[in-house]
């Protein structure tokens, strides 16, 4: 069984709703198994910790997990356009990771939230894309032979699978956001799969 990483990072639920559909299409790949991880808060303040083990929700991440992954989606919400200081702490963080080359040739797929339609979804979803371009990982996005891509009012891009939460954060995922993000996770799984037959 080749595991699939879903790491996100999620404050008010969104982008943790896009995980669990992302998560939903790598298991229905035979042979994939998603593992839901998450990332701590940062703080301003140096002496505010988080508790070892979330209260709720997904275990934070480890640098083993990288290690483990046979492919990786990763989701933020849009912060100012970009991804959220949490996710983005953690890539400071994996030195160890890059110099061993741990990530070198696994796909991976990105996934964002943001309150407005217009407000950074896919510039958000581009941001994430770099730190892994720098691991050697292989970047998937979505095809439009997706059809639910050209028909969707709300979120989903060809970068990515992406919702769009409203102003108070708090819309369901629509039927085409959650067809995307189950599709998204499917053609990860299934390329994940096909890359490690062939080491
Ligand atoms: C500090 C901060 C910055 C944000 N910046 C943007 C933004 O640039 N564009 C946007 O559309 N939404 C922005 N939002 C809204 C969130 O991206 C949106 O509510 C998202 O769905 C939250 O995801 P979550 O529910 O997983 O925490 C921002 C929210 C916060 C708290």
């Amino acid at each position: 069984m080749q595991k699939i990483l879903v790491l996100y990072y999620s404050h008010k639920g969104a982008v943790e709703a896009l995980a669990r559909a992302v998560a939903h299409g790598i298991d229905s790949v035979s042979g994939a198994e998603s593992v839901l991880r998450t990332v701590p808060r940062v703080s301003a303040v140096c002496e505010a910790t988080e508790p070892a083990i979330p209260t709720s929700g997904a275990p934070y991440v480890t640098l083993q997990d990288l290690t483990e992954c046979a492919g990786l989606a990763l989701g933020s919400p849009v912060r100012f356009g970009n991804m959220a200081a949490p996710m983005k702490y953690f890539w400071d963080g994996t030195i160890a990771t890059w110099l061993s080359g741990e990530l070198i040739g696994k796909p991976a797929a990105v996934f964002t939230s943001s309150g407005s339609m217009h407000g950074g979804n896919e510039s958000t979803l581009l941001s994430m894309m770099l730190p892994l371009f720098h691991h050697g990982m292989l970047l998937m996005g979505l095809p439009y032979s997706e059809v639910a891509l050209a028909e969707t009012q709300s979120g989903g891009t060809p970068y990515g699978a992406s919702h769009i939460a409203g102003s108070n954060g708090s819309q369901p995922l629509t039927a085409d956001e959650i067809v995307l993000a189950k599709q998204m996770g499917k053609r990860l799984a299934e390329t994940a799969l096909q890359l490690f037959q062939q080491r």
